[in-house]
């Protein structure tokens, strides 16, 4: 495919049989025609420089609009391209002046792109123009609606303001429901709150912090008042700790405490299970604060599990609605979803439509994190300036009432020019004091966090050169095979797919007498598959998810840790790809095909799903990969011991802060760097995630109603 786009780029003549310009008087005149911008537009997808999408896109524009001008087309198909990328409109300013900015064409389609251009207006009100005058495009002339600019269902929004920005409808419609349901849920809530109660639960539940100010407990301050709260914050800094925290305040100060309904989920089944053991974990260990005040074990059980988003709001099969929305809301009073960075914008339109007005949403999560791979990045947009708190006089007044905080006046929302409305801040909490990363895996990140490249690059290479059993080791440059030997073999003492080996040899050796002999070791199998991982940043390639499945499965064979002879084998790791309710298997599960215990002839995948194990006959799952090597995406919700992080030269715009960051926090004890050439990494830190959004603009601009 890259052979094949690189000869395409090289002959592509957009206009080859285009019949140049005529001139009129002393101008030439375009007579560029639709047909001709069209064709172009379908040899720039041939070419893989556009989406087949994108370019249908602008040909349905077209039929839509006898008169549809080349800029609306051009527009068109830039839109679809950044919806593919992960935004959720498009800045209009970035047209005329700078494309490439927004396209990051490579360099050799250059000349195709100025070839283009010389088509379209030069200046942003050139392209206004062409925009305005289109009846495929409903002009709004604010983020708060527009009576002369009627719904008739036109597929692209133009917010003409001074920063203008082109949606598709549905972006458009998704950011203006998250906002307007956001401003609702956090304008203030005029709910009667015993202070003097909420004080004393506080005190109890929080021990005199020797950190000051102690976010975690203004985080469950300010949860009490409003229906929605944020709470944001890197591994380990507490978050569901402070959750657990929450609900205790909540079950010991709502006057309907016993009726309380609480729900728990997470966009992936794993983070989901991951949430529920961690709340639980942390609401026991509350016993000793509460006494007997709080019946903290039937507050665990009537929780029940926690649900991925999409069983909780009942996704059907091949269509995007769910069972549960406006008009069929859920049956919650306290919904907790947790890594709600990866809750893309649509997900997030759906959720606040089907959560009752009265219910209380705590989104937990971390805003560095990469963002979903669909379009949005709610959490990155809500929390925008979290680290500055922004907290109004009447917040800080509260917050020493009801918690005794005394926050430094940095905090306080000095700026005229608040980028964040105040409401939303008011519900804000960023955590800031990790528990678990306070290490060299925790330094990593918080220079990778903040850009700081020879902090990070000093870091590594000190503990580099300390050996191979330090926390941290990195190796740029060189052959994948390299990578391939350290994932089977390890490095020094830390974990590989050497003890999933070995576990799995042991079982398929002896046999097993028993069905819970059998489970148990399907069950250490998982366990010891799962301390270790390769993350790549790209699927292609020797040094992305598919060459590297491939490399360690081979090398694996080669030493008779497996034998893989078809695309099932015992032992083979599967990473679910697409959600299936009946055979109970989610996206981003991870499972492994072993020998059942009944026919040990026949293999079958067997997941963890909590404590217990879930067993689905092969034959039936059809949506799985090999999980040797997985996306950074992908391993988001999930931890492991040791962790290797893959770069590879063709990552391009991949490679991102975000994505580093995202790769090292999923490490417990030791972090792994493989880059495939010196400097990659220094590339991706000097490049965080920019994602075009107007929620900001929304939510400043919508008044509750
Ligand atoms: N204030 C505190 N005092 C004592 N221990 C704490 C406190 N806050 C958090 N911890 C402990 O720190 C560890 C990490 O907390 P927690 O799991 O809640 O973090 P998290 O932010 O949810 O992490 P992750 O993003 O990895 O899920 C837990 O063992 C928790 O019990």
């Amino acid at each position: 495919m890259r052979g094949r786009r690189r000869t395409d780029l090289q002959t592509l003549d957009l206009f080859a049989d285009h019949e140049s310009s005529a001139t009129s008087g002393d101008e030439a005149v375009t007579v560029l025609s639709r047909a001709d911008l069209l064709t172009a537009l379908e040899r720039l997808a041939d070419a893989g420089l556009l989406r087949r999408l994108d370019s249908a896109l602008a040909a349905f524009v077209a039929a839509q609009d006898a008169e549809a001008e080349p800029a609306l087309l051009v527009a068109t198909v830039v839109l679809a391209q950044m919806e593919g990328r992960g935004h959720s409109c498009l800045p209009l300013a970035a047209l005329p002046a700078n494309p490439n900015e927004i396209l990051g064409w490579p360099k050799e389609a250059m000349p195709v792109q100025l070839s283009l251009w010389e088509q379209l207006p030069a200046t942003l009100d050139g392209w206004l123009q062409a925009l305005r005058r289109s009846p495929v495009v409903r002009v709004m002339r604010g983020v708060n609606g527009d009576a002369s600019a009627p719904d008739l269902g036109q597929p692209l929004v133009l917010l003409d303001d001074p920063a203008p920005l082109l949606y598709l409808r549905r972006y458009w419609d998704y950011e203006r429901s998250v906002a307007a349901q956001i401003a609702q849920r956090t304008a203030a809530d005029g709910a009667a709150l015993d202070e003097a109660l909420v004080r004393r639960w506080l005190d109890s539940l929080f021990s005199a912090s020797t950190s000051q100010p102690d976010w975690q407990k203004l985080a469950c301050a300010l949860a009490l008042r409003g229906r929605m709260s944020v709470i944001t914050g890197g591994p380990g800094t507490g978050k569901t700790y402070t959750a657990a925290r929450l609900l205790a305040l909540l079950f010991a100060t709502a006057p309907d405490a016993a009726q309380l309904r609480v729900a728990l989920a997470a966009p992936t089944g794993k983070a989901a299970a991951r949430l529920k053991q961690s709340i639980d974990t942390s609401l026991l260990e509350l016993k000793t604060a509460v006494g007997d005040a709080l019946d903290l074990e039937a507050l665990v059980q009537r929780m029940g599990a926690a649900r991925t988003l999409h069983s909780l709001l009942g996704a059907r099969p091949d269509t995007r609605r769910f069972a549960h929305h406006a008009g069929n809301p859920l049956d919650v009073d306290v919904l907790i979803v947790d890594e709600a960075s990866m809750i893309h914008l649509e997900m997030m339109a759906a959720l606040l439509q089907a959560l009752p007005p009265t219910a209380r949403l705590i989104l937990l999560g971390d805003k560095d994190q990469l963002a979903s791979v669909e379009a949005g990045a709610v959490l990155g947009d809500l929390c925008r300036d979290a680290q500055q708190g922004h907290y109004s006089d009447d917040t800080l007044a509260y917050a020493q009432r009801v918690a005794g905080l005394l926050l430094p006046a940095q905090f306080m929302a000095v700026s005229p020019a608040l980028q964040l409305p105040q409401p939303l801040a008011q519900h804000t909490v960023m955590l800031r004091e990790s528990r678990r990363f306070g290490g060299p895996i925790g330094q990593l990140a918080l220079a990778v966090n903040a850009g700081d490249a020879p902090g990070a690059m000093g870091l590594l290479r000190a503990q580099t050169q300390s050996g191979l059993n330090a926390e941290l080791w990195a190796r740029e440059g060189g052959e994948v095979e390299a990578v391939v030997r350290s994932a089977v073999q390890g490095r020094g003492t830390a974990a590989s797919y050497a003890a999933y080996a070995k576990v799995l040899a042991q079982g398929m050796k002896t046999g097993f007498d028993s069905d819970a002999a059998h489970q148990q070791w399907v069950a250490q199998v998982l366990q010891a598959f799962d301390r270790y991982r390769l993350l790549c940043a790209v699927r292609e390639g020797p040094w992305g998810v598919t060459g590297l499945n491939r490399a360690v499965e081979a090398a694996l064979h080669a030493s008779g840790a497996i034998r893989k002879d078809g695309e099932w084998y015992a032992g083979r790791p599967v990473m679910v790809t697409r959600n299936d309710g009946q055979l109970g298997v989610f996206n981003g599960d991870i499972g492994m095909a072993l020998p059942s215990f009944a026919d040990p002839r026949r293999l079958r995948a067997y997941f963890m799903q909590g404590e217990k194990l879930h067993a689905v006959s092969t034959a039936r799952l059809a949506h799985v990969e090999t999980a040797f090597a997985m996306t950074v995406h992908k391993s988001q919700g999930s931890e492991f011991e040791h962790t290797a992080l893959v770069l590879a030269a063709q990552g391009g715009n991949m490679l991102s802060r975000e994505l580093v960051y995202t790769g090292i926090t999923r490490a417990r004890q030791a972090f792994s760097l493989w880059s495939e050439l010196p400097g990659l990494l220094v590339s991706a830190m000097g490049s965080p995630t920019q994602r075009s959004s107007g929620l900001l603009r929304f939510l400043e601009g919508v008044v509750p109603g």
